[in-house]
């Protein structure tokens, strides 16, 4: 199969579809691999890293758009991109189309066969690959929290851990899964007080026995959401219903009433975030104050840790790409139920049920087009 890397164009992102040694399992299998020039350079993969791996490098994103039967990136195809993409191409990326109605259209109009990273399952119920860009989100998350609880970035000026004699910050963190676990991680390594919420009883009790009494573990309503957002210092939204745009569990009401210099990370971003007030920021200036509060809403927090996060999303996502360059598409995704889990858009068509809900499209089960 011909396999194309084009560079990432979204603000700040530096990640990369394919480290050079991913390609080499590729080239070794006989596969062609094209990548953009420059795709790595800004995590320390030359030309030459990607040439020695038997990858062949072409200029513009153009010609690998036109060339590639699979395109595999990181994050969700930009306008441009989109208006490259030919049917019965293979896009293997994040997509998070709930949220982006201009996307999911042009998607459907391309006739391409997208796949989309964070709707892949697996056994246990997990989302593989989603898992290892929120294991650095989560710990991100608590880094970023504690710089928007700094004064000079319209904080309440509290230092997360506190000092002896001081009180620590309270730090509340809605959804328990690979997010809220890891940004619990850090945060009780910084000495927060440290309360997770989560509407799942399994995932209550995982998070208990990970953390003991390190944490609170709090059966997550509209009630209990409103109370421990109120007396949050720092709040973190880390919530998911797979494929669905984010709940609004924080309201315009609650965070008109917390805290003068509260903060909230809202990593649900991607998926259009669970607090009313977040909108989508960059890198670039990736925070804005509503009410007093500070809201951090990067929709690519890993970027800014690009090498690290490169290789924990290629260690996940190299299997899968090739399975599709191995098998086809139409093999690949009939035999494996999880990874056609990731099938988002076909030939025209919504396969997932809740983007179509989202959008009032009509929805095609992805079996019936395989
Ligand atoms: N902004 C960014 O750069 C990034 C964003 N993300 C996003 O972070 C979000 C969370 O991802 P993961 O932790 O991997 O998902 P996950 O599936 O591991 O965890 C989500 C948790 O939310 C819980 N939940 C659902 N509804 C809830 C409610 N009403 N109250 C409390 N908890 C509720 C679920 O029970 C689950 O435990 C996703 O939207 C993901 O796309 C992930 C990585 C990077
Ligand atoms: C998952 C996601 O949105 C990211 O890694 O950027
Ligand atoms: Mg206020």
């Amino acid at each position: 199969m011909i396999i194309g890397v084009p560079k990432e164009i979204k603000n700040h992102e530096y990640r990369v579809g394919m480290v050079p040694s991913s390609v080499r399992e590729l080239t070794q299998k006989g596969h062609k691999v094209y990548v953009e020039t420059h795709a790595g350079e800004g995590i320390g993969f030359t030309n030459d890293d990607y040439i020695n791996a038997g990858a062949e490098i072409l200029d513009t994103a153009a010609e690998i758009f036109a060339q590639a039967e699979m395109i595999v990136k990181v994050k969700e195809p930009q306008a441009v991109e989109r208006a490259m993409l030919r049917h019965d191409q293979i896009l293997f990326t994040y997509l998070h189309l709930a949220p982006d109605l201009p996307q999911t259209q042009e998607l459907v109009e391309s006739g391409a066969v997208c796949i989309a990273y964070e709707t892949v399952t697996d056994d246990r119920g997990g989302l593989p690959l989603l898992a290892p860009m929120s294991e650095v989100a989560g710990r991100m998350s608590i880094q970023a929290g504690a710089m928007a609880l700094e004064k000079s970035k319209g904080g309440r000026g509290m230092l997360l851990g506190g000092v002896p004699g001081v009180e620590p910050a309270k730090v509340v963190i809605i959804g328990g899964g690979m997010v809220g676990s890891n940004a619990a991680q850090m945060a009780i390594g910084m000495g927060a007080d440290v309360t997770i919420l989560d509407r799942s009883i399994d995932t209550l009790r995982r998070l208990n026995v990970q953390f003991g009494s390190r944490v609170k573990a709090v059966y997550s309503t509209a009630d209990s959401i409103e109370r421990h957002v109120l007396e949050a210092d720092l709040v973190i939204g880390g919530v998911l219903i797979p494929g669905a745009a984010a709940p609004k569990l924080i309201t315009r009401d609650h965070i008109s009433r917390m805290k003068k210099g509260s903060a909230i990370v809202d990593v649900a971003i991607d998926q259009g975030g669970c607090a009313e007030t977040a909108k989508a920021t960059t890198h670039q200036d990736p925070t804005y104050i509503i009410d007093d509060v500070v809201h951090y809403c990067v929709a690519n927090m890993p970027g800014a840790v690009a090498r690290t996060s490169t290789f924990a999303l290629n260690n996940a996502t190299l299997p899968y790409i090739i399975k599709l360059a191995d098998k086809g598409y139409k093999s690949a995704l009939k035999n494996d139920k999880h990874l056609l889990n990731g099938l988002n858009v076909m030939h025209g068509k919504v396969t997932i049920q809740e983007v179509a809900e989202a959008h009032g499209m009509e929805y095609v089960a992805a079996e019936s087009l395989i």
